[in-house]
This record gives structure tokens, C-alpha cells and sequence, in this order.
């Protein structure tokens, strides 16, 4: 490995995570926080570029980096054309699917685009991006909705969990491309993957009204309830969008997004937050003996992951639930920025080719 650096980029939906690597070593990992009101100021997801963009600048060059040496710019992939999970050059079509959010608004179309910005102040510098929310190897099957005017598609935390299975797989000494695993990322949303022998072949669309409620997110409603409030006419329908996006789980629940908070609450005794956590471990549970059939029950692991993976009293409820599918394996957090610059390096070794976004 000779001299290879790499900045990868995580635009979050309330931070900027950016981490600096020299030769697979993390030189400098840095969280910035964004406040409810420092984000209100603009409009669109795609007005904060700047902003975001500027702050990732300003903290290389505070900490005296030598921004020139990075050759390797890497961001998380935004809601863009359905792709196959890899490695992808940034283009000026997957630029302008990002910029203008054809697919959706998501705070990862930004990834693409401040990638692209650097890379492009850096004589030799490529952008990249990985494992998109966007990754979809469904099976045809798993695309039927029930309706023709409505096709599921595949959007979920396709980087942790494709990065927690090859880690698993590492950790066990197998080929991620042998197994069949459920990995349920459980973080402000909440996607649950069947991977069968390195592919996703079904998963809950973790930003679509599909699957468990989340700390934010409402997950699957009854379809008839939800048509009937949509017409009726108390409702805008943005506001019906918050109310499955952002708005929903523990939020509207219990009026908070931190699971610590609703875990103490449970803890000390609060009726009502005892029993939504308890229904939120109850729906990731049941996602998982979803997955187990869609896995025909070959299961080698389910892999529990993200933020609420912390807590031990929910990821020991989810196990009481499902240990009889197979082991659980908790691997709390995520490390996205690490999966992007393992990524990264796996095209600047020349491991892997980057493929292209399509035409
Ligand atoms: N130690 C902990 N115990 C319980 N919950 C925790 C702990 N640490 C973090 N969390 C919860 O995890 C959630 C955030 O998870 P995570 O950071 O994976 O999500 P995110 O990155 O904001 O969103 P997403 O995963 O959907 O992209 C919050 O509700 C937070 O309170
Ligand atoms: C599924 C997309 C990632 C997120 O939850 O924000």
C-alpha cells in the first residue's frame, strides 16, 4: 500500500460525519453536529451543499491536512437510480439525479456532490460513492406489492449492513458470499435484510412506510386508517409525510427520537414507554422471522446493528424472540465512514474496478 489517502463523507440527516485515512489508517474522524435550527434555514436538503460542504473544508484545514495528497474521495450514496451493490464513480448524471432529488429527499444526495466538489479541487482525484441507500438486488418476487401501480423498491442502510455481514463473515472466517443472513439495522430508521449468499434479495424499504416503526419513522400502517386520514382534509400532506418519516415510532409516541431517553423512561417505570419499546423489539422480531422464511430458514446468523443495538434490554428482547431461527450476533453503532474508506481502498488496491452509474 504506498501513500494512499482517502477522505470519506457521511452527510446524515443531523451531521456531517467526515474521516481522513492514510494507508487504511484513520488519521482523523470528525462528527459535526446540526441543530433543528441551523438545518431550518434552508428549504431543500440540496440547499445546505454549501454549508455542509464549507464545514468539511474548514475542518481539513484547521487541522492543517494536506489536502492535495488525497486522491480517493468517497461519500455515501444518495436516492439515485436503483443500483447493484459497489463501488461507483461519480458521474454528472448520478450528480444531477442527486442534485435534484428525483428519487427523493435525503440528506445522502449530498454525498455524491460534495465527494464530487473536492475531488474535483484536487489534481488527480477521483469521487466515489458505496453501497447507495439506493442498492437493490431484490428478488423478483419480493417486488410485488399487491397493487401494479405500486412496485417495492429497495432503499435501506444498504452500507452498515452489507459492512456488518463481510465483518461477521471476516469474524467467523467465511466468505460473506457463502451465507444467509438477517442483518436488522436498527438506528433512527430500522431496515431488515436477507442476505442470501452476498445478496439482499428482500428487505423492508426503510423510507417508504415499510416494516417495524422506528425511533422516527412509522414503519407499516394499516392502509385503510392511513387513506382515511390523508382524505381527511385535517391533514396536509407533508405533514402526513412526517407522520411516517421523521415524525413517527417514539416520536410520535412518546415525543422523543433517543432511545436512551425512552429506555431511562421504561426503566423508571413509565407505562407507556415500557410498552412501545417492548412493540418496537416485538416488530423488529417479527421482520426477522420474516426474513428467516424468505431465507427458506437456512439462517447462519441474524446480525442486530446501529444505534438502539446498544441497548442491551431491547437486543436481549429481539433475541428471546428469534433465537430459535438461529444465533444472534449484536454489533452495536456503525461505522459508516469506515465502510466507505474500506471500500475506497478496496478500488485503490485495485481489489475491486468502480463501476459506473448508468445511463
Ligand atoms: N447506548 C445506547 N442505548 C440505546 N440506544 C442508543 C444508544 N446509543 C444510541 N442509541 C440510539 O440510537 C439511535 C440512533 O441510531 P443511529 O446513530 O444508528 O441512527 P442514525 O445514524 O441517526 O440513523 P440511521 O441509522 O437511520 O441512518 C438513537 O435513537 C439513539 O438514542
Ligand atoms: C434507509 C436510508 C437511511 C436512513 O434511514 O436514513
Amino acid at each position: 500500500m504506498s501513500d494512499i489517502r482517502i477522505l470519506a463523507i457521511n452527510p446524515g440527516s443531523t451531521s456531517t460525519k467526515f474521516a481522513v485515512y492514510f494507508e487504511g489508517e484513520c488519521k482523523l474522524k470528525k462528527t459535526l453536529r446540526h441543530s433543528i435550527e441551523e438545518l431550518s434555514l434552508y428549504e431543500n436538503i440540496i440547499d445546505q451543499f454549501e454549508f455542509r460542504k464549507g464545514l468539511i473544508i474548514d475542518s481539513l484545514v484547521e487541522e492543517g491536512f494536506d489536502v492535495d495528497k488525497i486522491k480517493y474521495v468517497i461519500g455515501r450514496g444518495g436516492l439515485t437510480y436503483s443500483l447493484k451493490s459497489g463501488v461507483y464513480l461519480v458521474n454528472n448524471r448520478m450528480l444531477k439525479h442527486a442534485r435534484a432529488g428525483i428519487y427523493g429527499q435525503h440528506a445522502s444526495n449530498l454525498g455524491p456532490l460534495i465527494a464530487d466538489y473536492i475531488a474535483l479541487q484536487i489534481p488527480g482525484a477521483h469521487a466515489y460513492v458505496a453501497d447507495p441507500v439506493v442498492v437493490d438486488e431484490l428478488d423478483e418476487i419480493a417486488r410485488f406489492s399487491g397493487h401494479p401501480l405500486l412496485e417495492r423498491r429497495s432503499i435501506f442502510h444498504a452500507l452498515n449492513q452489507k459492512a456488518t455481514a463481510r465483518l461477521h463473515a471476516k469474524k467467523i472466517g467465511r466468505k460473506y458470499e457463502k451465507l444467509n443472513l438477517i442483518v436488522a439495522h436498527l438506528g433512527g430508521g430500522i431496515s431488515v435484510g436477507a442476505h442470501c449468499k452476498g445478496k439482499v434479495i428482500d428487505v423492508n424499504n426503510a423510507l417508504d412506510g415499510e416494516g417495524p416503526f422506528s425511533p422516527e419513522r412509522s414503519g407499516t400502517l394499516p392502509a385503510g386508517q392511513l387513506i382515511d386520514l390523508c382524505f381527511s382534509k385535517k391533514y396536509q400532506k407533508d405533514e402526513i409525510r412526517r407522520m411516517v418519516i421523521g415524525e413517527g415510532g417514539y416520536v410520535a409516541y412518546l415525543g422523543t427520537n433517543d432511545a436512551m431517553e425512552v429506555e431511562k423512561r421504561a426503566a423508571d417505570g413509565e407505562e407507556l414507554a415500557i410498552k412501545i419499546q417492548d412493540a418496537l423489539g416485538y416488530q423488529v422480531a417479527k421482520s426477522i422471522g420474516e426474513m428467516a422464511v424468505v431465507l427458506n430458514g437456512y439462517v447462519d446468523a441474524i446480525l442486530l446493528t446501529g444505534g438502539l443495538a446498544y441497548s442491551k434490554y431491547l437486543t436481549r428482547f429481539i433475541t428471546s424472540k428469534v433465537e430459535f431461527i438461529s444465533e444472534v450476533h449484536v454489533y452495536p453503532g456503525e461505522d459508516e465512514l469506515e465502510a466507505l474508506a474500506l471500500n475506497a481502498l478496496r478500488v485503490a488496491t485495485g481489489e475491486i474496478e468502480p463501476l459506473d452509474y448508468p445511463n
